[in-house]
């Protein structure tokens, strides 16, 4: 897996199943979103194969510069992770619309931003933005989740809530893929570790 024809992780055999929480951990720049990435199909697989068995994946991103500097509120960012679920017919459904307004709030209350849906998603704090980054990705209703350090700058009760979620969609049967520098702040959740270093990935001992 790389960029641009050159390689940054060979070797790379894994496989995340339902149920189950993956973390990977890394020092910067080993590759760890590199991996999430190629999952995407944002990086590139140089060799080998991989295979994503659900059209149905959540991302929550490292960075989503986007969604802090469009004009648009805490609750229509959230609302575009339904899109993929939703064809433009079925939008035009009042039924339809209203299960979209229903997971939207569901999820914003999970993340505890509830009192937030309307508020320009550029006027929250860090911490705030990704909680509702990982809304987005949750009223997705994902069979795969990946999260790209979804603890980063979210303070310690919401770290907790964050490790609540992922623990209980992880046993509704998702598989979820977390990169993460606080494997400690998730630990409620995660059921293995890997851990990405010179190139290669490797299962960390339990
Ligand atoms: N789009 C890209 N094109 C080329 N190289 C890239 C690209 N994105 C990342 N890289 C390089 O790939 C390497 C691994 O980056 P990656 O973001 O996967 O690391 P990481 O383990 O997630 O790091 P961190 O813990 O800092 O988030 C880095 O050297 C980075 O500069």
């Amino acid at each position: 897996m790389g960029y641009a024809g050159r390689p940054l992780l060979r070797d790379v055999d894994i496989a995340v199943h339902r149920c189950e929480c993956v973390a990977v951990t890394g020092a910067n720049g080993s590759g760890k979103t590199t991996l999430l990435r190629a999952v995407l199909g944002a990086a590139q697989v140089l060799g080998g194969s991989l295979e994503v068995s659900t059209p149905r994946v959540g991302y929550v991103p490292q960075r989503d510069s986007l969604a802090s500097v469009v004009p648009a509120t805490v609750g229509e960012v959230v609302a575009v992770g339904r899109l993929p679920l939703t064809d433009p017919l079925r939008r035009l459904r009042p039924s339809a619309r209203r299960a979209d307004r229903e997971a939207v709030a569901a999820a914003l209350d999970l993340v505890g931003l509830a009192d937030r849906a309307r508020t320009p998603m550029a006027q929250l704090s860090g911490g705030q933005q990704r909680r509702a980054l990982v809304a987005r990705a949750l009223v997705a209703e994902p069979e795969l989740l990946l999260l790209d350090e979804p603890t980063a700058g979210v303070d310690a009760r919401h770290q907790r809530v964050l490790a609540e979620v992922l623990d209980r969609m992880r046993r509704a049967g998702v598989a979820v893929l977390v990169v993460t520098h606080e494997p400690a702040a998730l630990a409620g959740a995660i059921t293995r570790s890997l851990a990405v270093a010179d190139g290669r990935v490797g299962t960390v001992a339990a």
